[in-house]
């Protein structure tokens, strides 16, 4: 706003300087013509003057009175001229200098008329005494020295209007350059104020797009530790706290999976269920720290076993493990059943209490088919776990195998000599 106020006020002052310079302009003009006026209408007012006084004075010496026939012409002719230069030099000083002419100018015609009464009566003497006698020629001479007088103040009062007139046209000389310093003094604030506020704009502008990239980065890292927590959250939830191993959750989902991809496939599918001997024996002999300590061995052992894609070993339940066998046919998954109970006895783990062997020993039980139909999948699970009763009852450490293709043959085997019994 203040800008706007600035900017009218230089404005304003544009259009007053031009108003007053073109009336001075005007003025000076018309002074000039008015001055020019005066100046011709002194020096008529003096030629008519010499015009009424030579006529008379020659009408005297030459005693010829038709000589001044023209006189009362001349003379109103001299009053009308006079009235004007009156007019034209009201209000101004000039005027006192025109009023004391015209006084002188009564006084000559004052002289004149009496001459005129004796050029009438012939009486030339008398006339010649009254024009020439003194007075009347010391007035005439007055009159010319006025009258050059007031052409002298006349080129004074014009020299004066000119001055104030240039003095005049110089203040508005001054007053426009004060009105487009102020101009060019707002257009420099206002440049500058606009430059502050681009500067500003830019500096919030690299401000917001600073916090958006910091807000991005931010968004992004939380996103990471999101999908981190997630995933851990998902293997949390997918995996058995104790042994690392998959959960019983993550088992059945596994289960259920690896059952329909063979049931599409027409591809074999195994299971083992195992379980440790005598564990309870284990626990109360060894404490229950330490029965959990070998039950993270049961699981690294079965980890190193487990090493075919799809195959998965899982926690089923205390101390019973499962493992999903995939493809694997009843030979491949016995193998894998042998190489676990081989890798346990391998590892000795002490166990003095067991009535099967001083170390720690597993029951196995395998469930195996290669031809499946709809509803075999929890069949499947039961006969492993009916395999896995069988080597228990058996006499434990060993593994017991039923082929759901061949169901009434269900084979033991003992590993300490490689050699599978019909049953
Ligand atoms: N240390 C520990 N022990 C567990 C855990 N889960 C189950 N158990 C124990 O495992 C034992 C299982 O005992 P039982 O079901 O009688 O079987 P067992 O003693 O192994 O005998 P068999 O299976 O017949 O050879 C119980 O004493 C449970 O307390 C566990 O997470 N940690």
């Amino acid at each position: 706003m203040r800008f706007l106020k600035g900017i009218y006020l230089a404005v304003a002052i544009l259009l007053l300087t031009i108003g007053v310079g073109l009336y001075a302009d005007l003025r000076s003009e018309s002074m000039h013509v008015q001055h020019l006026r005066i100046q011709l209408g002194l020096e008529r007012m003096v030629r008519l003057n010499q015009s009424l006084t030579s006529s008379i004075t020659l009408a005297v010496v030459e005693k010829n009175s038709l000589r001044a026939a023209s006189y009362d012409t001349l003379q109103s002719e001299l009053e009308a001229t006079m009235q004007e230069v009156q007019a034209l030099t009201q209000g101004m000083t000039l005027a006192g200098e025109i009023l004391s002419l015209r006084d002188q100018q009564h006084g000559l015609r004052s002289f004149e008329k009496q001459a005129f009464e004796q050029i009438r009566a012939q009486r030339w003497d008398a006339a010649f005494q009254a024009l020439l006698g003194g007075d009347y020629v010391m007035m005439l001479k007055l009159y010319e020295i006025n009258s050059e007088s007031a052409v002298g103040a006349l080129s004074i009062e014009l020299a004066n209007s000119a001055q104030q007139q240039n003095q005049l046209r110089q203040a508005t000389l001054v007053l426009r350059l004060l009105a487009v310093v102020l101009l060019l003094w707002v257009g420099w604030r206002y440049s500058r104020r606009l430059q502050a506020e681009l500067a500003e704009q830019m500096r919030l502008q690299s401000e917001i797009s600073e916090s958006k990239n910091a807000l991005e980065a931010t968004v992004l890292q939380r996103t990471a530790e999101l999908q981190v927590a997630n995933q851990q959250l998902e293997t949390l939830s997918t995996t058995d706290a104790l042994t690392g191993l998959a959960n019983r959750r993550s088992f059945d989902t596994h289960w259920a999976e690896e059952w329909q991809r063979s049931l599409r496939q027409a591809t074999p599918l195994a299971v083992i269920m195992l379980d440790v001997d005598h564990f309870k024996a284990y626990n109360d002999h060894y404490g229950h720290p330490q029965g959990d300590a070998c039950l993270q061995r049961v699981g690294e052992i079965l980890r190193s076993c487990i090493r075919r894609a799809g195959e998965l070993a899982a926690r089923y339940g205390g101390e019973e493990f499962v493992v999903i066998l995939p493809g694997a046919t009843p030979q491949q998954a016995l193998e894998t059943a042998y190489s676990i109970l081989g890798a346990i006895r391998a590892a000795r783990i002490p166990h003095v209490d067991s009535p099967t062997a001083d170390i720690v020993t597993l029951s196995l039980g395998v469930a195996a088919a290669s031809l499946h139909a709809t509803g075999q999948r929890e069949q499947l699970l039961n006969t492993a776990d009916l395999a896995l009763y069988q080597a228990k009852h058996q006499g434990r450490n060993r593994v017991v195998l039923i082929d759901l293709d061949e169901p009434d043959t269900a084979v033991a085997i003992d590993p300490q000599n490689a050699q599978v019994s019909a049953k």
